[in-house]
């Protein structure tokens, strides 16, 4: 039996800190008739909240340190005031929204990250069986469009602050076994760009190789690189289709009007 089709979709920081285009946005994801699942990061305002509280931040790789003081801010942020603006804006389009933490209703588990050189804190990395996707396809089937911050557990009382584009992709590979799933990451360039100055240098498709290649010459750097490195597990993890776009493009990717960076194998 043919799967049926469902987009999740990733926004960040630049968009989530313009109200203006964030509104836009929204009333074009509202319009998607297709089963959808929206993932928000917020890097940006979380950045600067911690600035006025005088809380240093600190980034590796595209991750944040997460001390107990930052991981309040980032609760309080991503949780609160960002899902729930972002819900009741959808449903001002009509659009059934209800917003989740990793926490409600054990959607998404993660562990303490400890793989790396660096204590990150209180960060957790997610993994595809980390998702309770029995109780995700639930509330798809009651047409109801879960809205995710990236604020996550581990099941024994302790919330973490995970990479949003993480979130995305875990949400996707898990839903793939149940839908033909296309992964759009949203952002501010217009894909994938050979040299970053330049708008108009857009790489159409992306492959491991190609990507290796970006690496060693040193052209992604920073938030590009969760992102990337989160395309390609999705792929591998029989993602079909995952597509680095320009937030103002989702329409035409909708319709098939491919614009952006799209990942390969
Ligand atoms: N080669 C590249 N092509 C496109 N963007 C890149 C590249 N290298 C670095 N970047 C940077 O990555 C940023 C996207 O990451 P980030 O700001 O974390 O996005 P978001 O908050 O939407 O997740 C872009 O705005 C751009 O500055
Ligand atoms: C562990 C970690 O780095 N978490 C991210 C979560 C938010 C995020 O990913 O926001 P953007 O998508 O807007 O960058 C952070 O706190 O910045």
């Amino acid at each position: 039996m043919e799967k049926q089709k469902l987009y999740v979709i990733k926004i960040g920081g630049s968009l989530i800190d313009n109200e203006g285009k964030l509104n836009e946005f929204l009333e074009k994801f509202a319009s998607i008739k297709a089963p959808k699942i929206l993932v928000h990061g917020g890097g940006k305002l979380a950045s600067n909240l911690a600035t006025k509280l005088n809380i240093s931040q600190q980034m590796v790789e595209g991750r944040r340190v997460t001390d107990k003081e930052t991981l309040d801010i980032v609760t309080m942020v991503y949780a609160g005031k960002i899902n729930k603006n972002i819900v009741a804006q959808l449903q001002n389009f009509d659009c059934n929204a209800i917003g989740f933490s990793g926490a409600d209703g054990n959607l998404i588990k993660s562990k303490k990250r400890t793989n790396s050189e660096i204590d990150f804190g209180f960060v957790g990395d997610v993994e595809k069986e980390s998702v309770n996707q029995n109780l995700l396809k639930e509330l798809l089937n009651l047409n109801l469009v879960p809205v995710f911050s990236a604020i996550t557990h581990d099941k024994k009382g302790n919330l973490f602050n995970t990479n949003a584009d993480s979130v995305a992709s875990v949400l996707a590979q898990a839903l793939s076994q149940n839908f033909e799933v296309e992964l759009l990451y949203c952002f501010d360039k217009n894909g994938i760009l050979d040299d970053i100055n330049n708008p108009d240098s857009l790489i159409k498709t992306l492959n491991k190789i190609e990507y290796l290649e970006l690496l060693s010459a040193k052209k992604l750097n920073e938030g590009i690189l969760p992102k990337l490195k989160n395309a390609f597990l999705a792929v591998e993890n029989n993602v079909k289709k995952v597509v680095l776009i320009n937030e103002t493009k989702l329409v035409n990717q909708i319709n098939h009007q491919n614009e952006g960076t799209e990942i390969y194998l």
